[in-house]
């Protein structure tokens, strides 16, 4: 017999949320957003960039808060001059070597499993085959010195109407980095926001490449809101996940529509609407059982 709404709710209270705290509780300072996110009743939070706070400020505040850092990105260049990442720049590879450490240097001492890499823009005066094997070359020894680590490391293609010129803009670029680096610590970081600007069909390429997805975030499209804001099947793709097993996370990284204090709280309605929970549970039955609409 197959499985009814009842049973596709059952099945997604499985999946894992964690809240990116560089988009929500924007209105307070970085570390603070842990115990904001905590009093939303998350367990779990990724955040861009952790550097401004040192890791031990973070880890105290993670302990503090019972709460996971599952994400962060590796160093990507000056973010607030607009850069968008160096991975992909010839001459900044020395400067990009040196991220793989500093980003190591917080993920071990906060036991975060996975770290981003961000790939850029493709530099004036430089060609793409120039900028993509840039990109080869740094991943490779990025994976290797994560999996050293025991760490993953993911590739996330961002859609280039944000960002004019990003280089692994679709999931089909990211697929042919993936094929060229050819590192088992290297998986795709699944951006539902990104894939759908593209347009992309989020449930499609899910269903056609979960299998070598390491992290999912999403955010609802055109706008970069709440899930349940837009034009996005979040219901479909929710358990379209549940079917193929995903048991890894999901980044809520959206915009809060409401952007003013509590902005964020007053936003996180989607969550129960889609049948999901906030706080991370993985004892909670359900996860890869199939869940046909
Ligand atoms: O923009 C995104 O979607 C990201 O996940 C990156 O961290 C860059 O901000
Ligand atoms: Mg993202």
């Amino acid at each position: 017999m197959p499985a009814g709404y009842d049973d596709c709710l059952t099945a997604r209270a499985a999946l894992r949320l964690a809240a990116n705290v560089s988009l929500l509780f924007a209105d307070r300072p970085l570390l603070q957003r842990v115990a904001a996110a905590a009093a939303a009743g998350f367990t779990a939070v990724e955040c861009q960039f952790p550097y401004e706070a040192p890791a031990a400020a973070w880890a105290a505040e993670l302990r503090r808060h019972g709460v996971r850092l599952v994400l962060h990105n590796l160093p990507a260049g000056d973010w607030a001059a607009g850069e968008r990442g160096i991975a992909c720049h010839p001459d900044r590879v020395a400067e990009f070597r040196a991220g793989i450490a500093r980003a190591l240097d917080y993920a071990t001492t906060l036991a975060v499993p996975q770290l981003n890499v961000i790939a850029g823009v493709v530099p004036p005066g430089v060609a793409r085959g120039v900028a993509l094997a840039t990109l080869v070359d740094n991943l490779r020894v990025a994976a290797e010195a994560c999996a050293a680590a025991g760490i993953g490391l993911r590739l996330e293609p961002i859609n280039s109407l944000d960002i004019p010129g990003f280089l692994v803009d679709t999931v089909d670029v990211a697929l042919e980095v993936l094929r060229r680096v050819d590192h088992p610590a290297l998986q795709l970081q699944f951006d539902v926001y990104h894939v759908a600007r593209m347009g992309g069909d989020p449930v499609a390429l899910w269903r056609r490449h979960h299998a070598v997805v390491g992290h999912v975030q999403w955010a609802d499209a055109p706008g970069r809101h709440e899930p349940l804001t837009g034009a996005i099947d979040f219901a479909a793709l929710a358990d379209a996940m549940c079917e193929t097993g995903w048991t890894g996370w999901i980044g809520a990284e959206y915009l809060p529509a409401d952007a003013a204090s509590g902005g964020t709280e007053r936003g996180l309605g989607w969550i129960e609407r889609l049948g999901l929970h906030r706080a991370a549970d993985p004892g909670r039955a359900g996860a890869g059982e199939g869940c046909k609409r």
